[in-house]
């Protein structure tokens, strides 16, 4: 076992796409900077999230978008190619291999030293490598924490005996359970449901809720529930799963209404918990397993000094990798602020402050159909006690929407806050609704008036159309 020391100006622990950014942007701002990563540099979002779950859905909405085409949908008429899509799953996780990620952090100069990461005091970091060995690092301005989250697991009476599904197997599979139950209703349980049912599962959604995506405006969940019941899946609300065993290969489960309810997996899909139970957060006053707070220039809630960051999903504000970036571009701007003696531009919307983690949070959930939404939803916006005007329109009647497909189902809702005259939130929900989501990202973020929001002209025969028809609403 041999020990070195090393001193870089920041040290970033966990090099998933929010610790990348965060050590490319101090690069960019002049710093030194080394990335310390245990697993696959790239994170869960490259290799067990977001690449390969979105890879298994792509195939599922093409077919479904294909299927209301005259003349199309008998070509897609038949079950899909379940090796071919495994195939391109495994391709777009980059065959869990994480080479092209260091060429591009070699291109950025910045360094990586794989192994566990601790916090050892103010500025510290010691490293243990899978070697063995122990590296201890110093850091001359900062340090980030950027070690993401792990599924969160329900305290189950038998959960130990059964070997679930988490994210992980969900999204890396290379076998179709026969039947797989889904524990859970938000964005995992959905999109994993879609997935697997359309890959040949039987799926039995289990969700607490009374509807699915229970954080989104009510219409999302009910058009998504509408797509999956449509597909096949048997969804049971209101039901939790009280004890579970694994018996001759099968999952057996009791729900919470007294029923049985057996599979050959089970996937968990109840939520994330921080990854900081073993960053040494005690060594500098924190407590393991806690989220960790920031302010929005992201430096620790707690912590003197101005030199620890938390980036990412680890800091609980917004679980997605495009806002994890996000906060990344602005941690890594500020560290190198800070470290030049710069002044730091933190006031609402400045260069140094995550504004739009409070006020534009962009999300695609990627079903059949597709939920986008940024900002505020209708529950939200009655809670912050704003005036508020809700403006909904049915998308099927947009003239995008009749060429899209037949049968388009599809709604659309944009609140305005009345007294400034700007959108402060947008759900939509129908097929190809994702790609819409900046155009409302923009109004939402750029506080567009509605005056000029006038001006902005969506083409003829677009989606997009629903714009106009919401302003047309909204002034009667
Ligand atoms: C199934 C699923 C699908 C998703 N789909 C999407 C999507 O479509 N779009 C979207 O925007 N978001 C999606 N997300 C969310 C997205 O995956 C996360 O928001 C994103 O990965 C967070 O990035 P991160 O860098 O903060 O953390 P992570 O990606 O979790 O990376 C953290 C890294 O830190 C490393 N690490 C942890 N502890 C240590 C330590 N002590 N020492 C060294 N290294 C350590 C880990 O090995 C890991 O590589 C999805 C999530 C799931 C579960
Ligand atoms: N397309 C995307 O952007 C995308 C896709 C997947 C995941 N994500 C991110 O990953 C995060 C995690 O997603 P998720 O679906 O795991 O979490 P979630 O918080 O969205 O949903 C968790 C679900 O599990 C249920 N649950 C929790 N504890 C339970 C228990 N003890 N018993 C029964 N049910 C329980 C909740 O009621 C809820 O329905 C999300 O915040 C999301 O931002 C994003």
């Amino acid at each position: 076992m041999t020990e070195t020391t090393r001193t870089y100006d920041v040290i970033v622990i966990g090099g998933g796409p929010v610790g990348e950014n965060v050590a490319e942007r101090a690069r960019a701002a002049g710093l030194s900077a080394v990335i310390v990563e245990r697993e696959l540099l790239g994170g869960e979002c490259s290799f067990w999230a977001c690449d390969p779950s979105k890879a298994l859905l792509r195939p599922v909405v093409a077919r479904a978008d294909a299927s209301r085409i005259p003349g199309l949908d008998p070509a897609v008429a038949g079950p899909l190619d379940v090796a071919a899509v495994l195939a391109h799953r495994d391709r777009m996780s980059s065959y869990w291999k994480d080479e092209d990620q260091v060429d591009w952090l070699n291109s950025v100069s910045v360094d990586l030293v794989r192994g566990h990461g601790r916090l050892t005091g103010p500025k510290q970091v010691a490293v243990h490598t899978p070697e063995g060995d122990t590296i201890a690092l110093t850091a001359r301005h900062a340090v980030a924490i950027s070690t993401g989250s792990r599924a969160a697991l329900p305290p189950i009476s038998g959960l130990d005996t059964v070997r679930p599904w988490t994210s992980r197997e969900a999204t890396s599979a290379d076998q179709v359970p026969g039947r797989l139950a889904v524990v859970g209703g938000g964005v995992v349980a959905v999109e994993m449901a879609t997935a697997w049912q359309a890959l040949g599962s039987q799926v039995t959604m289990l969700v607490r809720e009374h509807g699915l995506l229970d954080r989104m405006e009510p219409f999302a969940g009910e058009l998504v529930t509408d797509g999956l019941r449509a597909a096949g899946v048997d969804i049971r609300f209101d039901t939790t799963v009280t004890a579970l065993a694994r018996e001759g290969g099968e999952v057996r489960m009791t729900l919470s209404d007294g029923g049985q309810l057996a599979a050959d997996e089970i996937l968990l899909a109840t939520g994330r918990a921080p990854q900081t139970r073993d960053v040494g957060l005690e060594t500098v006053g924190l407590t393991p397993g806690d989220w960790l707070t920031v302010d929005d220039t992201f430096r620790v809630t707690g912590v003197d000094g101005s030199w620890l960051y938390a980036v990412g999903d680890v800091n609980g504000r917004a679980l997605m990798t495009h806002q994890g970036k996000y906060q990344a571009r602005i941690a890594g701007a500020v560290i190198g602020a800070r470290a030049k003696g710069e002044p730091v531009d933190d006031a609402p919307w400045g260069a140094h402050a995550a504004t739009a983690d409070h006020a534009a949070v962009p999300q695609v959930v990627f079903t059949t159909p597709e939920v986008a939404a940024v900002g505020l939803t209708s529950r939200e916006a009655e809670r912050s006690g704003r005036r508020i005007a809700v403006v909904d329109y049915d998308l099927a009647q947009v003239a995008g929407a009749h060429q899209y497909g037949a049968d388009y189902r599809g709604w659309a809702r944009m609140l305005v806050d009345t007294d400034r005259d700007t959108v402060v939130g947008v759900t939509f929900a129908g097929p190809g609704v994702g790609e819409l989501v900046h155009s409302a990202t923009i109004a939402v973020a750029g506080e567009v008036p509605l005056d000029r929001l006038w001006h902005a002209v969506p083409a003829f025969p677009t989606l997009g159309e629903v714009w106009l028809r919401l302003l047309e609403t909204h002034r009667g």
